[in-house]
């Protein structure tokens, strides 16, 4: 057996390092996933009352160790019932990853560079916005750039249309039947509309409610960006990664759209030069 060093009795290997290493990237990512939500509360309850469990064993009493070997018997299970929403969460990041190891192979793909040239016009969008805010009328916009999001597409209207800004001002008219839910842009077309958004839970400013929220939710557990309209107050917000950006002006809505639409271009690229190189 190697040993890394000793400390006292106490034989630390390499292995022991990498494996404490490991687990302080696997607690970290637990907590960066959990943090602002109120399981975060769930999960310190669970670790103080471990952290209980183990001094009580240590001091050998016996009643008190029974009872919480019990309850931390059936720790795991409760934990994945507690956690079920996060669990799946962390799921969907995964699947994202993977998600985008799948366009790399596609990328090979003839028809699919084809497709890959077609251009994002965004002014139709943006003219759209305007006309919706000054109207205060809600709206909630979801810009996909990887992938036509079929999981959250089917939960709303299916329409593949080309985008207008008349068709986006019909489509959040208070009196359309398509009006309530988020509607999403892929490749310049309206995929869907009336679409559910998963909604956030994590602690959010009072102004907000369920659209903003919704928003929140689908920056949350997609690579996504959400155009916001508040039909209280008008006002443009944008939601990405987790964070939602509220009263912004329109030429910065314009550019990050556009920044967030490029950075897809530039994936692209890479993929492609990627290919070449290895070709
Ligand atoms: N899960 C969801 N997915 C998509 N859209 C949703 C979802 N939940 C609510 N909405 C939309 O949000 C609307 C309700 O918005 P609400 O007034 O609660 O939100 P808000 O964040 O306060 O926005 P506003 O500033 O426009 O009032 C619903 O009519 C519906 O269109």
């Amino acid at each position: 057996m190697i040993y890394a060093f000793k400390i006292g009795f106490l034989d630390v290997r390499w292995v022991d390092i990498v494996d404490i290493l490991l687990v302080s990237v696997l607690i970290y990512q637990v907590y960066k996933l959990l943090k602002g939500s109120v399981a975060v509360r769930v999960l310190i309850g669970f670790l103080v009352l471990y952290l209980i469990y183990l001094i009580v064993r240590a001091a050998e009493m016996e009643l008190l160790a029974g009872i919480l070997g019990q309850f931390m018997g059936v720790g795991v299970l409760a934990a994945i019932i507690i956690f079920s929403q996060e669990i799946r969460k962390f799921l969907l990041i995964l699947g994202k990853s993977t998600f985008r190891q799948d366009g790399i192979l596609k990328s090979i793909m003839i028809w699919k560079r084809k497709e890959e040239k077609e251009q994002f016009n965004i002014t139709p969008v943006i003219e759209a916005a305007k006309s919706l805010s000054a109207t205060n009328t809600g709206a909630l916009i979801v810009f996909s750039k990887n992938s036509e999001l079929k999981f959250y597409a089917d939960t709303g209207d299916l329409m593949d249309a080309v985008v207008s800004k008349r068709l986006l001002i019909s489509i959040f008219n208070k009196h359309s039947p398509l009006h309530d839910g988020a509607i999403i842009l892929f490749k310049n077309r309206i995929k869907a509309a009336r679409c559910i958004l998963p909604v956030s839970e994590r602690e959010l400013p009072a102004q907000y409610g369920m659209r903003h929220r919704a928003a929140m939710g689908m920056s949350e557990a997609t690579d996504t960006l959400t155009m916001i309209i508040s039909e209280e107050t008008g006002q443009i917000s944008i939601a990405r990664n987790g964070v939602i950006d509220s009263n912004l002006l329109i030429p910065e809505i314009r550019k990050r759209i556009n920044s967030y639409l490029s950075e897809a271009k530039q994936e692209k690229e890479t993929e492609e030069a990627n290919l070449e190189v290895a070709s």
